[in-house]
């Protein structure tokens, strides 16, 4: 499971609004990478992502802590023991680390009406985490439909709740639905944006069946595989 993914959004001739932007994907296991030959552009590149996702590691299983017990488990490290890729790069699960680029918009282009960066959506995951620069435009969606900036804040991070802990917590915790807005200001439309993303899935051989937490009344559902389930949205399944 070595993968890297390039996906390159079109940027003109689209009839209708489409997504601006370019993106890497580390998927998998990426021991391959720091066995690598360290002389191309791409393998430096590739190194120090992976050297930041093995970072935020740490923080991965802290935010699963405070999850746990949040959520009253008996157990606090319930998500941790459901995730061994922490400790265990080769663990098979969904996880991706995402570096995303929105390049500038050319001056010759003519903006469509409701051109976003990224369409809103919520995450397929158990939570992202969501490092962005200072240009802006990210923004998220309140319980009551309300669109709320999430301007950049120094040294900070977002961090969103994906379809598969909605999924897990019984609807309990609702997936943060988001999309990045291209900012009025003319001069901020003409210039490149980044973000970096860490899409986290508990091991994929983890079974998504109720949480024993006295907080959730109901459950619509029996069991899953996690790995199932990020196929059936990767497939497109609307369902879950
Ligand atoms: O670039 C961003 O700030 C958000 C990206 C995002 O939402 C995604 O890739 O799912
Ligand atoms: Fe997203």
């Amino acid at each position: 499971m070595n993968d890297r993914i390039y996906v390159d959004s079109p940027m003109v001739a689209e009839p209708k609004p489409f997504d601006f932007r370019e993106s890497f994907d580390f998927f998998g296991d990426t021991d391959f990478i720091s066995q690598a030959p360290s002389n191309a552009i791409d393998v430096q590149f590739s190194k120090s992502m992976v050297e930041l996702q093995d970072a935020c590691h740490p923080l991965c299983m802290d935010l699963m802590k405070l999850l746990g017990m949040g959520l009253e488990l008996d157990d606090e490290d319930y998500f941790v023991r459901r995730s061994k890729w922490l400790q265990d790069n080769k663990s098979p699960s969904y996880k991706t680390f995402r570096a995303l680029y929105y390049p500038a918009i050319p001056e010759n282009i003519e903006i469509p009406v409701g051109q976003a960066r990224v369409k809103e959506h919520s995450d397929h995951g158990f939570i992202t985490l969501l490092f962005q620069d200072d240009t802006g435009g990210l923004e998220v969606r309140d319980r009551e439909g309300n669109w709320i900036a999430a301007d950049p804040i120094h040294g900070s991070i977002v961090v969103n709740i994906g379809d598969l802990l909605e999924f897990w917590s019984g609807g309990y915790l609702r997936a943060t639905k988001h999309r990045v807005l291209i900012p009025e200001l003319e001069i901020q439309k003409r210039i490149s944006r980044q973000s970096i993303v860490y899409f986290l899935h508990p091991d994929s051989q983890t079974t998504l069946s109720p949480l024993p937490s006295k907080l959730i009344k109901k459950y619509h559902f029996s069991s899953i595989l996690s790995g199932d389930f990020a196929e059936a949205k990767l497939a497109g399944v609307k369902s879950y």
